[in-house]
Formats: C-alpha cells, structure tokens, sequence
C-alpha cells in the first residue's frame, strides 16, 4: 500500500513542477466524519476498519477481516482509516464547492475509490468517496452524472445507484473471464426505477485512443441529451493508459483528455477524480495533462526539473507513446456494442 501514497507525492509534484496551482484554487480538505461514511457505509463495517486501523499487529482480526472484504488482496494496514477518511473529506469537499459556486470545476485526483461497498473494501477501496461526493451533490442537484474511465468496471457506484434514476452510471471497462471484478456487461443495465440507468461499455484489450474516445463521446452525447444531468461526476482512473502493469488498454492521456473535454463544452458542474493507476509516471503525466485541459493550457513536452524527474526516463517527455500490442476490439463488435446502448438508452422515459 505505500505504493498509492507515493503516486500521490509525484501527482502533486509534477503539478507544481508545471506551476499549474498559480492558475487554480487549492482547498485544504478535512477528513469525513464517521457521520458522513455513515451516509453509504454500514456502522459495523467503519468501526471494525477505524479498530484495525489503529493496530499494529493485525493478524488476530484476520477471522472478521474476511467479512468486511479485508483480506489477502485488499489488506488492511496502519491508518487505512485516517487516510480513507481524508480522501473521502476532499471528494465530499469537491462537491460542495460545486453547490455553493465557489468552482464550476473541482477536482481530487487522489479520490476515486470507486469498488468500495457500503458493508466491505473491495480492490483497495476502503472507504467509496465516489458514492459520497455523488450522494451530497444530489443535495443540490436533482439528475447527476457519473462517467468511469478506469480500466475496472465501477462496480461500487453502479450497485450503489442501481435502481435510481436520479444517477446515471456509465463505465467504460476490459471485461474478460478473470479480470476483476467482472461484472459490468452491456447486458448489466440496472434494476427497478432504475432500469436503463446504469450503461456499461465493455471491451477488450488493445483499445486506443481514437477507437475509445469516439466510442464513449458518442455514447456520453446520447447520455447528454436523453438524460439532461445537472452535474457530473468523472473517475479518471489511469489503468487503461499503454504500459500499466494491468497490461490491459493501449491509451494515452489523449484519450481521458477527449472524453473531459467533451465534458467541459457542456458547461455543467464537473466533479473530477482519480483512481488506478499503476504506471505512477504516466499515472502523474495523465492527472497533470487533464489538469491542464481542465485550465485550457498547452503543458512544455519536456517534463520540468523536479524531485522525481528521473521516473520520467527514459524520453523525460510528458507525451505517452501508445504501445504496439494488437487491438481485440474488432470495428463489428464495437458497431454492434453501440448499437446495443443506444437500444437500451432509448427506453430511458
Ligand atoms: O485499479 C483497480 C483495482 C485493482 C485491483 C483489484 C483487485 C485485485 C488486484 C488489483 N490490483 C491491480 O490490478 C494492480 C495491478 C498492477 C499493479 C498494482 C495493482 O494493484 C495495487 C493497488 C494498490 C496497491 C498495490 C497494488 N480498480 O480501479
Ligand atoms: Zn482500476
């Protein structure tokens, strides 16, 4: 886990390196209170996490650790809960920056969190401050929606606004046998009232840039007008981006940048945030060229000097070179994907 805290100093670094903040406001955020987690997680499951995140030696817990999803793959460790409750605070202060209009945009890049279960951590996810920040913008706004970029299906927001039709959900997602979490096919399109509500993109590996950002604007433009949503809500994760461990998408921060862009002409409150990412130079380079995108800015191709300008090597360049592994996403399947959305937003009343 000292992984993500680490992305995080060279997100924020590369940032400044690029003298980005100078053009933005920067909020201190202050950690959710047990109250606000309450407002999606389950009581049982935040106090076993706040106990086990002040342990050292955890193991004894290791019986109701499975329970609440705190196992081998989603360990918990010394302050999970501190630092899940500061990036749950900064998400939920997000938002509330876009309710009282002191930003038309706002962003938390080390937000997210988008697997985390009202009763269990579930792919590092321990606290879902997607599902938080998406909740306290419904304060304000009637119809809201929630865009998942990540290379992982968002599995936590989807179940959490399933059979709402307040919240419109669409992910864009590799779905194969094996690759977690597994859910979110096109046939996955939400329950009850909610029914239509959740969109699923599924595809293979080797998608790039100009297949994926035409698919998805396509569909976000079809989303935008049968939907009318009066904020939305973008999940950055930056998994799918070319020589990602995850080794599944062939994309480059190009791709993000024209689905965000897309979303900034619609001119509406856009709540922005992170997620995977595991590659953490490009991870750094696609949160710092958003950033810019976001401000309307062309960024210097060469990375600035900085604390951490050797992880850029071996080109130092802020430009990403899509690989060349093949693309299983033949034109047919993507034609007969949207196709197949387009039929089910078509029944959204
Ligand atoms: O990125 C994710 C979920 C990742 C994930 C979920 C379940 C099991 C393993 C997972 N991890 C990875 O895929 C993964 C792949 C390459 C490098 C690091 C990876 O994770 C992490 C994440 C945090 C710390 C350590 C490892 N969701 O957006
Ligand atoms: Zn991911």
């Amino acid at each position: 886990m000292l992984k993500i805290p680490r992305r995080a100093s060279m997100v924020s670094s590369l940032i400044e390196a690029y003298r980005l903040p100078s053009l933005l406001r920067t909020v201190q955020p202050t950690p959710a209170s047990f109250e606000d987690l309450c407002k999606f997680h389950q009581e049982d499951y935040l106090e076993f996490l706040q106990k086990i995140s002040q342990q050292e030696d955890i193991e004894k817990y290791d019986e109701e650790a499975q329970l609440y999803g705190l196992s081998y793959d989603c360990p918990a460790h010394p302050g999970v809960y501190d630092y899940a409750s500061l990036v749950t605070g900064a998400t939920i202060q997000a938002a509330e920056c876009l309710m009282n209009k002191t930003a038309d945009i706002a962003i938390n890049w080390f937000g997210g969190w988008h697997h985390g279960k009202k009763d269990s951590a579930s792919g590092f996810c321990y606290t879902n401050d997607v599902v938080l920040g998406i909740l306290k913008l419904r304060e304000k706004f009637n119809r809201v929606l929630y865009i998942d970029l990540d290379v992982h299906h968002g599995d936590g927001v989807e179940d959490a606004f399933c059979s709402s039709n307040k919240v419109l959900t669409v992910s864009v997602h590799k779905h194969a046998v094996g690759f977690f979490p597994g859910t979110g096919s096109v046939s996955d399109v939400g329950m009850g009232k909610g029914k239509y509500y959740s969109v699923n993109i599924p595809l293979q590996d080797g998608i790039k840039d100009a297949e994926f950002s035409a698919l998805v604007c396509r569909v976000l433009l079809k989303v935008r007008d049968r939907f009318n949503p009066e904020a939305v809500v973008c999940q950055c994760g930056a998994d799918g981006l070319t020589g990602d461990p995850n080794g599944a998408f062939n994309l480059t921060p190009n791709a993000l940048g024209k689905c965000v862009y897309t979303l900034l002409s619609w001119k509406r409150p856009l709540l922005l945030l992170g997620g995977g990412g595991y590659n953490h130079a490009n991870t750094a380079r696609c949160w710092a060229y958003l950033t810019a995108v976001v401000l309307g800015r062309k960024l210097p191709d060469d990375i600035p000097e900085h604390k951490y300008l050797m992880e850029y090597g071996p080109d130092y360049t802020l430009t990403v070179t899509p690989g060349n592994q093949g693309d299983h996403n033949t034109q047919e399947s993507v034609q007969a994907l949207y196709s197949q959305i387009l039929y089910n937003l078509s029944q959204i009343s």
